[in-house]
């Protein structure tokens, strides 16, 4: 059937691929297809606007749904599919099947005189670049890009389709990946470290700070990758984490183009650097000029009084 059809393996991003699924469908008056892995979201993605909501159920790794998504969405308008680095597999194997263009790491998506028009941002952050896509087209759309949409009218069935697991391929085992499991990007406030700080144990100080306002801890690629002092789901930028937070506090850190990239679209960003000619006061709403062993205890006993 033709539609704009929406998927990812992350069922948080496959709520929000349903907003610009939305637009999209009012553009093309064309109905809105969920295709969801998770039986848990599935009911709720019934509820936020989708005309059809399909549930996959088939074990093995996401990219191997790539054919069911491709057979289902063969007459599609339009796929969006989560941005996720699996998600990249998927999307890629679903356009070459059906022909069609693909956009990664789409920020904006439009209809117009029949193309899907889509921007991303390029060079770290350097750029916006514009793509042109013929119909049929295939996108896709990073985490957190769009909040998902409130919920809207009744509630459509869910249908249940079996995808046969790819037989080249045999899952031995499944383990947790090693690390904290921390989710940044669920953070609303957050306080980044940078490499000012002399060492591991001094990021106490910004703990201190964190604990004051109820954030989380983030930090640039140097002190996660480097110095090893924050494990790597921490860390913010192009080759990171991209969050949205509240409050983005910026301790020590230079602010270089591939670190902002991942935290420019926070909407109160506060930077404390000795340097006042730092690139992150450029992006700062509010800039503290100072040593951060002087300034984050003066914060942390100043919040919490
Ligand atoms: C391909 C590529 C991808 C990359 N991806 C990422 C990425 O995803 N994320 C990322 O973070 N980086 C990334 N980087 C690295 C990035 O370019 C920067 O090098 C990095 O972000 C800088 O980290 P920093 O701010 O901690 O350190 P620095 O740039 O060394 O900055 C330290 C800052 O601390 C200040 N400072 C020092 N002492 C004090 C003090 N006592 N009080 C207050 N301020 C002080 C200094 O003035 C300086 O501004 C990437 C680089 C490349 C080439």
């Amino acid at each position: 059937m033709a539609g704009i059809f929406v998927f990812s393996e992350d069922p948080a991003l496959t709520r929000q691929l349903l907003t610009p699924g939305l637009e999209l469908k009012r553009a093309l008056a064309q109905p809105l297809v969920a295709l969801t892995r998770s039986s848990a979201e599935a009911g709720a993605l019934a509820g936020l606007g989708a005309d059809r909501v399909v549930l996959l159920r088939g074990a093995g790794a996401p990219e191997a749904l790539a054919p069911a998504v491709a057979a289902l969405a063969s007459a599609a308008s339009v796929v969006l599919v989560g941005g996720t680095l699996r998600g990249k597999h998927l999307a890629a194997h679903v356009a070459a099947t059906l022909g069609a263009g693909l956009s990664t790491d789409a920020r904006t998506l439009r209809v117009a005189e029949g193309r899907l028009e889509t921007t991303r941002i390029l060079y770290g952050g350097l750029a916006v670049g514009e793509e042109s896509l013929a119909l049929p087209a295939v996108a896709t759309v990073p985490p957190r890009t769009f909040p998902a949409p409130a919920p809207a009218g009744a509630a459509v069935p869910v249908e249940t389709l079996d995808v046969a697991p790819d037989a080249r391929v045999e899952v031995l085992s499944t383990q947790p990946a090693a690390g904290e499991g921390v989710d940044i990007g669920a953070a609303t406030r957050l306080v980044a470290v940078g490499r000012g700080f002399n060492a591991r144990a001094d990021l106490d100080l910004a703990v201190d700070l964190a604990g004051a306002l109820q954030a989380e801890l983030a930090c640039t690629r140097g002190i996660a990758e480097d110095e090893h002092w924050l494990p790597v789901e921490r860390y913010i930028g192009i080759s990171g984490q991209t969050v949205k937070p509240e409050l983005y506090v910026a301790a020590g850190l230079s602010g270089q183009v591939q670190h902002m990239v991942g935290c420019r679209e926070a909407k109160v960003i506060v930077a404390i650097n000795k340097d006042e000619r730092a690139p992150i006061f450029e992006a700062a709403d509010f800039g503290i000029v100072g040593d951060l062993y002087t300034v984050l205890p003066l914060l942390t006993a100043a919040l919490k009084d």
